[in-house]
């Protein structure tokens, strides 16, 4: 299923404690980044590529797009303060007969093509589908501390990017948002706020978002499991 891909890349890396972009960052070579749209970039169904950026970062990610011969970049989109806008206006961007749209972390740059197909194939038939993993931990609610409830597991799951939409869906569920000054922290509590339903797409444990330090020695570790599997 033909798609095109939104990446949010106009964070600030904050937790990541790097004093810049954490997208930035070399990984075993390649700057986070280019790990992440060098999946999409090699992806058939992969149409094009919105990113969206900070203003200031504009010419470096520029720059780095051409370094690393990454073609199928068709907008960069004005990154915002919150990552909620950053994709609105890269949707904001994409060419209007986009039918499916996924929307992707750029700090998510373990994501497989197989993963990919599932969740724009899931998109066409439902109209909504999100990547997740089964949660491993006991997972408890605590108020100022003092355990509340352990929340049953059975049903919980880790949700990841990339998230799959009918572009029209997501579209409205972003404006409604916007209209009630809803804050989100990804695209599916948008969608399912309007009632759409949202399919889990089974994931995997490898698709980490590099948010703290630690997550670097992950990705490494990543990095160098996958370097022995193609031995
Ligand atoms: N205003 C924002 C915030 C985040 N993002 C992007 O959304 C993805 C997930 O966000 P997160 O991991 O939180 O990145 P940061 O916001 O950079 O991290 P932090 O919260 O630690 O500053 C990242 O690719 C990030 O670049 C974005 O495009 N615009
Ligand atoms: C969209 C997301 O990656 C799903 O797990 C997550 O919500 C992003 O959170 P962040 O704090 O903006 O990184």
């Amino acid at each position: 299923m033909d798609y095109f891909v939104v990446i949010p890349a106009a964070g600030k890396g904050k937790r990541m404690k790097a004093g810049r972009n954490k997208l930035f960052l070399d990984l075993e070579g390649l700057p986070v980044i280019i790990h992440t749209l060098a999946v999409f970039e090699s992806d058939p169904f992969c149409k094009g590529i919105v990113l969206s950026v900070h203003s200031d970062e504009q010419f470096e990610f520029e720059q780095l797009l051409s370094t690393h011969n990454i073609k199928k970049v068709h907008a960069l989109a004005a990154g915002g303060q919150e990552r909620q806008y950053s994709v609105y206006s890269g949707l904001k961007a994409l060419p209007p007969e986009t039918e499916i749209v996924l929307v992707h972390d750029g700090a998510r740059p373990f994501i497989t093509r197989d993963t990919i197909a599932l969740l724009a194939e899931s998109a066409r038939e439902t109209g909504a589908a999100i990547a997740a993993v089964p949660v491993k931990d006991t997972i408890k609610q605590a108020d100022s501390g003092k355990v509340s409830q352990t929340v049953d597991r059975a049903n919980l799951w880790s949700v990841q990017t990339p998230q799959a939409f009918r572009t029209s869906v997501l579209l409205a569920a972003q404006q409604k948002a916007e209209d009630e000054q809803f804050l989100g922290t990804d695209e599916s509590s948008l969608v399912e706020r309007t009632g759409y339903p949202v399919q889990i797409v089974e994931s995997d444990y490898d698709n980490i978002k590099l948010t703290t330090p630690e997550d670097l020695y992950f990705a490494r570790a990543i990095i160098a499991k996958r370097k022995e599997s193609q031995v």
